[in-house]
């Protein structure tokens, strides 16, 4: 019925995709087309009657439409699925369309419930012959995907899109449960992440090249091509949404994809792959192995990998670039931020402070982008504290299912240790804890092993502390008073990193004027931590190279391909 398209794809492919277009264009029933399925009647059915096989197509309307109510009990059901209760058993890893056990490994790692301290699954770790077979797998996909158009990409990633708003709160609650971040975000983390499927299915149908006059009636022209099978390797801060910042941009320009996430957050990037695979992708077009260093690492040095694109730390993204530069392959690289939040005396001060708790404490503070370097003018030093700290104390901390929690529980043990170790070492060199910055234990005793603390404000800093250089990634502001615009710039701008930066003022010259003088990647103006996908995100300096969102991130996941046409003869210089 809704033969939209060249038929030169697999079966498969084909089926998905008329699939989709059929439910992306609703037909409206006219005096001449059959209602049921829109086709037009020749005369052989009165408009007034159905086309005998339309009303096979009738019956699937009418059972989608009761979909959408299954769809609610499922969430609910998955709602249900409260802080300690979850176990996974199904395999982690995604290949030719489907879940498998990794063919080779290292051992397995145990996976936590940071809410709780519970292990909820083991994940094994890919070896070699794994990480070559998903690599293989992507390959034979690129095939046929780098192949359609950008139109017939656009309505598989709009159907993804479709898929993920409708799993929202199953996808929320996993990502709940292994990241630990409160629901609420989490929520946020899923719509920006079908937000950026949507956003790049629109882009796929208007990449195109130019055409380009030369003399004698010649000319050339250019391809914007695909780069082959894309790595992507992620941190475990947004582990949905940096899987899909990667492979949205990456599946629209007409790659294929082999994502690692993080070994701590394995779970809910298996649920994006069998989402594409819903949606039609080519089996194997993008592919999960799971692992830590080791994996990545066989990933990043596997000869048939065209391009990796990486989220996480510093140190990690340097031995990324090394690995890369031995094969000759492009990189995105997010790494790491220390970001500076100017707040001057003539903003709105409300929204400064709003700002200022947007800008540190989302997701336990462990983002890349915080302004956890916050400079505010003396004048208003004393009335911006008080508010800021009245405010962080009122942060509900606690069990990250429930609706009015604003704080869940760190990623681990470990991080969470690390991060107690800055607020001390920070009080040794002569910070002053506001509030916060130690241990929370809730009352439910179910979430007694659970990696909380307080969100913290540090008074007294000054641009030499350990607490005011290096990133802490954790619920930990630092308030450090300026007095002269060319001070504070140049105070933000000392810093190896340079991810993105802040101003709160009502005078437009000098916020204009602060965020082009500073030397950051991402700026905002008059807010924070806002992700727009419409938008490029990147950093500069230490914080890496390569943009994700926006027009921007096509250009890091395609290349150019130029050709020159002649129209006369050859005229050799022989
Ligand atoms: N700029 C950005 O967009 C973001 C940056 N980050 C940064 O990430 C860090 C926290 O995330 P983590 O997961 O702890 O970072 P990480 O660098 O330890 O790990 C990131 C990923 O790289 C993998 N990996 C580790 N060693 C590897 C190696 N030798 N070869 C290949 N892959 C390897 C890990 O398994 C993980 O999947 C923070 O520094 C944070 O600032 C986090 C989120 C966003
Ligand atoms: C979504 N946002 C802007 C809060 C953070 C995105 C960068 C990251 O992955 O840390």
């Amino acid at each position: 019925h809704t033969v939209l398209r060249n038929t030169s794809e697999p079966p498969e492919v084909a089926r998905a995709l008329s699939r989709v277009a059929g439910s992306a264009t609703p037909r409206r029933p006219s005096r001449r087309t059959c209602r049921g399925c829109g086709l037009f009647s020749r005369g052989v059915f009165p408009a007034h009657r159905i086309h005998p096989t339309a009303q096979l197509m009738l019956a699937r309307t009418r059972l989608s439409a009761f979909i959408p109510s299954l769809f609610v009990i499922r969430s609910r059901l998955a709602m249900s699925s409260a802080t300690g209760t979850v176990t996974i058993h199904q395999p982690l890893n995604y290949r030719a369309g489907a879940r498998v056990h990794p063919a080779d490994g290292g051992p397995a790692e145990e996976v936590y419930e940071p809410a709780t301290g519970r292990v909820i699954c083991k994940v094994l770790c890919s070896g070699e012959k794994e990480v070559d077979l998903a690599v293989q797998s992507a390959k034979v996909a690129f095939k046929i995907w780098s192949q359609m158009s950008g139109m017939e990409r656009s309505r598989v990633l709009l159907e993804a899109a479709r898929i993920i708003r409708e799993q929202k709160e199953e996808i929320a609650t996993m990502e709940t449960i292994n990241n630990g971040k409160s629901i609420f975000e989490a929520r946020v983390d899923i719509d920006i992440s079908w937000q950026c499927l949507e956003y790049y299915a629109g882009l796929a149908g208007s990449l195109a090249g130019e055409h380009i006059q030369l003399p004698g009636g010649s000319f050339g022209y250019t391809r914007r091509e695909p780069l082959g099978v894309c790595v992507g390797i992620g941190a475990w801060n947004y582990p949905f949404q940096i899987a899909c910042w990667k492979s949205a941009p990456a599946l629209a320009c007409g790659n294929a994809m082999v994502f690692k996430p993080s070994p701590f957050t394995p779970v809910s990037v298996v649920k994006l792959a069998e989402i594409f695979t819903e949606a039609g992708v080519p089996k194997g077009l993008f592919n999960v192995v799971q692992g830590g260093a080791a994996t990545g690492q066989f990933l990043c040095h596997h000869p048939d990998v065209a391009k990796i694109s990486f989220t996480g730390s510093v140190p990690t993204g340097m031995k990324i670039m090394e690995m890369a530069a031995k094969g000759i392959k492009p990189v995105t690289l997010e790494l790491g931020g220390k970001s500076p939040l100017i707040i001057f005396s003539d903003c709105a001060l409300e929204n400064a402070v709003n700002g200022a708790l947007m800008a540190n404490f989302l997701t336990q503070g462990e983002v890349c982008c915080n302004g956890t370097r916050v400079f505010v003018e003396r004048k208003i030093l004393d009335v911006f504290t008080k508010e800021v700290v009245k405010r962080t104390q009122k942060i509900k901390i606690g069990d990250p299912l429930l609706e009015d929690t604003r704080m869940g529980a760190l990623i681990n043990r470990a991080h969470l240790d690390r991060v107690q170790g800055f607020i001390k070492q920070a009080k040794e060199q002569g910070a002053e804890v506001l509030c916060g910055g130690d241990l929370y234990v809730p009352d439910d005793p179910k979430l007694k092993n659970g990696y909380y603390m307080r969100p913290c404000v540090l008074g007294n800093c000054t641009d030499d502390m350990t607490c005011v250089k290096e990133e802490i990634f954790g619920p930990v502001m630092s308030i450090l008073p300026f007095d002269t615009e060319e001070e504070a710039v140049e105070r933000a701008n000392a810093t190896k990193f340079g991810l993105a930066g802040g101003v709160f003022t009502r005078d437009i010259q000098k916020a204009h004027r602060v965020v082009a003088a500073l030397k950051a990647g991402m700026c905002f103006i008059n807010n924070y931590n806002l992700s727009p996908v419409e938008l490029p995100f990147g950093g500069y300096k230490a914080s890496g190279f390569g943009r994700e969102n926006g027009r921007a991130a096509i250009e890091y996941y395609s290349q150019l391909k130029t050709v020159c046409v002649e129209m006369g003869d050859v005229e050799s210089v022989f």
